[in-house]
């Protein structure tokens, strides 16, 4: 079996007297897409907030590559390798799309930290912005301020950024909402071409179904804040007890 890449040992968060994820456990492993999906508040944000970092555990853990991180913030995860997406609008509005993508670039480089080696890493930078722009189809708006962008073009900008900074765990938060019908291809190709690389953890919360029949290897069920479901896409979205949860009923037997 493959050893996990991010994994969650009753991992809990509690607002007030609600508990809103309750003693998840479970596991992600490279090469491999999971969707993460379950009625409206059922915990799915903010189990990604607390992957993230960006909400503390009230109990639990969070292990990447096996080491404890649940006491870092989240940029220390992604500096470890946690990338996120669609949650946080970390773009500079007034930068353009190619200059916020040389800066996640430049970030990435240990040799930025080096100022005699500024001037020899600068091309590197501008050449990688480049590329990555094109990888999401978005070397038509390179010099276009990052606040002047479609709400579209924004969230490819983002997931951008987020490749730029070379993560080895993808987080995309419902990559495909409030995007026009001609867009989403666009990151749905994206996000298969980052499964296709073959290395990548990849999370992916998202309610279209449609989306996620096309994209994961694995479903994860959460109800209640908790893990009602976790399999191979067909069985779990078949399973009765899922069934029940969305619709709020067990499915209706067929008869004859
Ligand atoms: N900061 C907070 N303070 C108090 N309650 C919160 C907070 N964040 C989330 N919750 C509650 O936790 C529960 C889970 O919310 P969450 O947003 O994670 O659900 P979700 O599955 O992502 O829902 P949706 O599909 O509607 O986005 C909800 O009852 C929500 O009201």
């Amino acid at each position: 079996m493959s050893v996990p890449v991010l994994e969650s040992r009753d991992l809990t968060i509690r607002f007030g007297g609600h508990t809103a994820v309750n003693a998840v456990s479970t596991s992600f492993t490279a090469g491999t897409l999971t969707a993460i999906v379950g009625p409206n508040g059922a915990g799915k944000t903010t189990y990604f907030n607390l992957l993230s970092g960006q909400l503390p555990a009230s109990a639990g853990q969070v292990l990447l590559d096996g080491e404890d991180i649940t006491r870092l913030g989240p940029a220390d995860r992604a500096r470890r390798g946690i990338g996120r997406a669609f949650q946080i609008t970390n773009l500079f509005p007034q930068l353009t799309a190619h200059e916020n993508v040389r800066l996640a670039v430049q970030a990435r480089d240990p040799a930025a930290a080096n100022i005699w080696q500024r001037w020899t890493g600068h091309r590197a930078w501008i050449e990688r912005a480049e590329w990555v722009l094109e990888e999401v189809n978005l070397q038509h708006q390179r010099d276009t301020v990052a606040s002047s962008l479609s709400h579209g073009d924004k969230r490819k900008l983002e997931v951008a950024i987020m490749m730029a900074l070379e993560p080895h765990v993808f987080m995309f938060d419902e990559p495909t909402a409030g995007m026009s019908v001609d867009e989403v291809p666009v990151i749905l190709d994206l996000i298969q071409k980052l499964k296709r690389a073959g290395d990548k953890t990849i999370l992916l919360v998202e309610h279209k179904m449609d989306v996620v029949r096309s994209l994961a290897d694995r479903i994860i069920v959460l109800h209640h804040g908790q893990l009602l479901a976790d399999g191979e896409p067909a069985t779990v979205i078949a399973s009765p007890l899922v069934q029940e949860a969305y619709l709020g009923r067990a499915p209706e037997k067929k008869h004859g």
